[in-house]
This record gives C-alpha cells, structure tokens and sequence, in this order.
C-alpha cells in the first residue's frame, strides 16, 4: 500500500515523541520561553521536535520539514537546553524492534540544537515536505488540558499521510465529548488516543501507547464521521483561547441552526481528531483578527483525517484549505470541519453570520 512506510514511521515518531510531553507534563518540567507572538513554548515542544525530525531524518534523509519551533531562543538558555537534553537522550519506545526504525538516540545536545532547526523548510507545492507541530494547544498542555502531537508528510502540496496523538483524549471512540474536555483531562488509564490516515485508504484510531482498551490485537480501528442529519442536534467543537476563533460568531451560527447544545471547548488537532471519530459533528474555527494567517502545521494532519473519515474541510469561503503555497494557509481565512453530508448547510450558515456583519 501507498505510504506504509511513512505511516508507519509517523505514528511511531508521534508516539515516541508523547512519551517525552507526558513526561514533562509529571515532571513538572514546565519551563516555558515566550516567543516573539508571546504564545508560550515548553521543554515539551523543543523536545517532542527534535525527536520527530530526527526519525523523519533517519528515514527520509531528503525530505524537508516544516516545523513549529526553531532553536535560536535554546542557543541562548544554556539551562534550558541542557534540560531538554537530559529528558531527550533517554525517550524509548517499549519495543526496541520499533525503536530501532527510528535510528539511534541523538547523538549530542549541539545535534539536537541542529535538529530542531531542521524544521526549516519554507513549504510550498513541489516535493516531500513534512508539517510538524511538536505540542498543539501549548496552553492545554500546560494546563493539563487536551494537546496533540500533529505530523503530516506533504507531496507536491497534497496531504497524503496525516497522525494526531492525543494524549488526553479517551482511547474509547464512543465516548461523548464533555464541557470541561479542555480543563481536567489527564493521560491516566483509558486516555491516550492516535488518529491516522493515508489519502484514499480511509481514518484510523488505536491506543497511543499499544496497551488498553483493544478490539483486536493491534487495536486499530476504523473512524467515521457522525451519522448527523439534523444538524439542530450537533455537538459543536471549538477554542478555548478567546483570540484564536470567534465565539461570539459561533454563538449565532449555531442558533442560525437551531443548535441548542452548548459548544465542548478544547485546544489543538483533538478537535479534528473528535470530528473524526464522531465524538464532535462540527468543529468550527472563525477569524478573530484579520490579520492572521492559519499556519500548516496546526491544520495538515487533522484536515486529511476527518475528509478520510467522511467529513469535508473548508475555509469560510467554501475552499479546500491549502497546503502548498508555503508555511501559511495564506489563501483560507477560516476553518470549517463537517460530516460531508451538512457541510454545505453549515457553511451557508456561516456565510450568512459573517456577511451581516
Ligand atoms: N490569533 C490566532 N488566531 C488563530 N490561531 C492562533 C492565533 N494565535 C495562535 N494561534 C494558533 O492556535 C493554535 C492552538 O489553537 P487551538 O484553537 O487549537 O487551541 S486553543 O483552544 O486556542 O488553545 C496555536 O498552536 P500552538 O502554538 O501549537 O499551541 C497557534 O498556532
Ligand atoms: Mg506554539
Ligand atoms: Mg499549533
Ligand atoms: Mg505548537
């Protein structure tokens, strides 16, 4: 099958890479750098990146990838580094077999400096490009909310293999979103969820760490979108972060559709992950300012695997989001994710908010 190996390289580089954020979660290793936007990043981040792009690189020496974080604020924080360091040398897989596919462990603190700033590439629609977010929703993570480990390869501006590991979310498909979703989740017993998907070969979910809950011995399972016909019945999903989607917008687009519900607000790709798995029906994500750009490592992975679940994504226009033109969405303002069969019913919707405004 098409991508077997990269697949299979994602999901275990993702899964290695959440050993590493649960770790620094317990540790109550949280150091935190602001960067230049002020949003927060952690030991999590730096660390979960470097461990990514150096399975991608043992791999797939040739392919590029685009990364969240870059090392330059690290070259400064000489402590800071050397923490990250310390947690990074020792992260294994249990089975030594899969850890071996990864490559061996970084060799050096100065390697994996170089390592994170791999995650270089400028994008764009020509060749193997990988879109990393080592920790989405850097907020939930710190607040032991929900957070997610994305990876997506890119070839020729076209997702073709995307993987959500979410720590925090319930291993079990079936299991109803809650209100307090972003707040007190915890990577305890039945938590701990890795979505995937290839282009044409449909979306999948098994535990995040290969043990728990099962329905056969791999625990991989098939995920498909809500069944929803009558949208007014919709669980719809969001931000927690007031600047990062309009509530105010989602508010009137859901009475617009006769939702009565209140929105689960949650951080991160586990709002694509929860789509995808019928958790959630909608997840809508409406400008705040105008002047923002939606960057490709917060949507690559999460757009492939809810249209391979039978869901559609767009922007607010109606557009497919686009991943080719760099390491910004510059064409799409807006994200709307939807089961295929109300998509339409609910961009209208959003179209009518948005243009009594
Ligand atoms: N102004 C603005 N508008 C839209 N999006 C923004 C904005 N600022 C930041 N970001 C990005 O939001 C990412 C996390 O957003 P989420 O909506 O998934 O989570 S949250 O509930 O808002 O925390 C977050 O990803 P991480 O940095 O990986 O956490 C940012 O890339
Ligand atoms: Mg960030
Ligand atoms: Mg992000
Ligand atoms: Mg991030």
């Amino acid at each position: 099958m098409a991508y077997e190996k990269e697949l299979q390289v994602a999901q275990l580089a993702v899964a290695r890479a959440a050993i590493l954020t649960k770790a620094v979660f317990h540790e109550k290793a949280k150091g935190t750098v602001s960067k230049d936007d002020k949003s927060p990043v952690t030991i999590g981040d730096f660390g979960a990146q470097a461990l990514i792009i150096a399975a991608i690189k043992h791999n797939f020496p040739s392919d590029e990838v685009v990364g969240e974080e870059e090392a330059s604020s690290l070259r400064e924080q000489k402590d800071l580094s050397s923490t990250i360091w310390n947690l990074v040398k020792d992260v294994k897989l249990d089975d030594p077999e899969s850890d071996a596919l990864l490559g061996g462990p970084i060799r050096s603190e100065a390697e994996m400096l170089d390592i994170i700033d791999m995650g270089n590439s400028a994008g764009g629609n020509k060749g193997r490009i990988w879109a990393l977010d080592p920790i989405d929703g850097t907020k939930g993570f710190l607040r032991g909310g929900q957070y997610a480990v994305c990876l997506a390869l890119i070839v020729d501006g076209d997702v073709k293999v995307g993987v959500l590991g979410c720590p925090n979310l319930p291993i079990d498909d079936r299991e109803p979103l809650t209100e307090d979703m972003g707040a007190a989740a915890s990577d305890a017993e039945g938590k701990g969820v890795l979505f995937s998907a290839v282009l044409g070969q449909g979306a999948t979910s098994q535990p995040l760490t290969r043990r728990g809950a099962s329905t056969d011995s791999t625990g991989v399972r098939p995920i498909h979108v809500s069944k929803i016909s009558d949208v007014s019945e919709a669980v719809m999903c969001e931000s927690v972060e007031p600047g990062h989607s309009s509530k105010g917008d989602n508010a009137l687009i859901a009475e617009k559709l006769g939702i009565t519900r209140k929105p689960v607000q949650m951080d991160s790709q586990a709002k694509y992950g929860s789509v995808a798995r019928g958790a959630g029906d909608l997840y809508l994500r409406l400008p705040v300012r105008k002047d923002y750009i939606e960057k490709i490592w917060d949507h690559a992975a999460g757009d492939l695997i809810v249209r391979e679940a039978g869901g559609q994504v767009t922007d607010v226009a109606g557009n497919r989001l686009n991943f080719g033109l760099g390491r910004t969405l510059t064409e799409n303002k807006g994200v709307i994710a939807a089961p295929a069969n109300v998509h339409a019913q609910v961009l209208k919707a959003v179209q009518e908010v948005l243009n009594s405004k």
